[in-house]
């Protein structure tokens, strides 16, 4: 299938994306396009987990997720978050069907390293079928990352790599990270447009650092000829249309590679 969209709509976000926003995914669709929602929900398990006296622990910016933290980050994720995201793209008129990657086995992983980070998986393959399936019906799926492994031990996947997977998977022509700012920011101004070798150096003297780091990181694995650009934008943007007016940064392989607003 061709024209596919995956679109991750960040934790750090969520609850400010707008029936604008929402409307605009189902314009993509109306010109063709077929859209995926990748969603995280960091911000509300960290809550979820306080309320419960349990401390949130990060390695690398994953989530140490302990079996009894596991049980939370579920329940968020494929309960509060992955209906909030659904109820929100049906009341703008979608249609949608919510999933976790233990749907259908839609994300099989393996753990990362159960010694230091216990039930964090990274995704070994996709049921694409299934999201094809899905969207030659007109359905927009919107997908939580837990994944399951062979022996149906659930895991959290980060967000940002769990829509990165899908998106290689399919062979997706465009990825977008809908977060809380406007792309990514160099002494507080947003860059435009930033090469695989800026971004390492990016890293290096620590101007990308935290929860940017798994996007870029996501976004770097994707790129291939199909998908020669991955965009980081805010979710106070009313669209995610590329008429132009959406302002972020978009990550490409090297500085030859012209930026295409189709
Ligand atoms: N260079 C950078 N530019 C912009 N944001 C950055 C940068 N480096 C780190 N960040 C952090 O990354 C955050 C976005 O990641 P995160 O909080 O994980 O959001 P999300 O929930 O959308 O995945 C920003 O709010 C900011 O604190
Ligand atoms: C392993 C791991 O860290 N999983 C993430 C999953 C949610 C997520 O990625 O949410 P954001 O997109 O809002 O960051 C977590 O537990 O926070």
């Amino acid at each position: 299938m061709k024209n596919i969209s995956v679109i991750k709509c960040g934790g750090s976000t969520i609850s400010e994306l707008s029936e604008a926003f929402f409307k605009s995914v189902l314009l993509m669709q109306q010109e063709g396009k077929h859209p995926i929602i990748v969603h995280g929900g960091g911000p509300d398990i960290n809550q979820w987990l306080a309320k419960h006296q349990v401390e949130s622990e990060f390695v690398d910016g994953l989530r140490k997720t302990t079996a009894e933290v596991l049980e939370t980050v579920e329940m968020v994720l494929c309960g509060k978050v992955n209906k909030q995201v659904v109820t929100q793209l049906q009341q703008a008129g979608g249609n949608v069907v919510g999933l976790s990657g233990c749907d259908g086995r839609l994300l099989q992983v393996e753990a990362v390293n159960q010694a230091k980070l216990g039930y964090v998986g990274e995704v070994r393959a996709v049921n694409g079928e299934l999201l094809i399936a899905l969207m030659e019906m007109g359905i927009i799926p919107v997908i939580a990352p837990i994944g399951m492994n062979e022996a149906g031990d659930h895991y959290n996947v980060n967000a940002d790599s769990a829509a990165a997977a899908v998106a290689r998977e399919l062979g997706a022509e465009q990825l977008v990270f809908v977060t809380d700012v406007d792309g990514i920011l160099k002494d507080g101004e947003c860059l435009e447009q930033v090469t695989a070798e800026e971004i390492e150096a990016y890293i290096a003297d620590g101007t990308i650092y935290g929860g940017m780091l798994p996007k870029v990181r996501a976004a770097l694995s994707t790129l291939t000829d199909t998908l020669q650009s991955v965009m980081i934008m805010n979710g106070k943007a009313t669209t995610i249309t590329e008429n132009g007016t959406v302002k972020g940064t978009t990550i490409v392989k090297s500085a030859n590679i012209k930026l295409s607003v189709t």
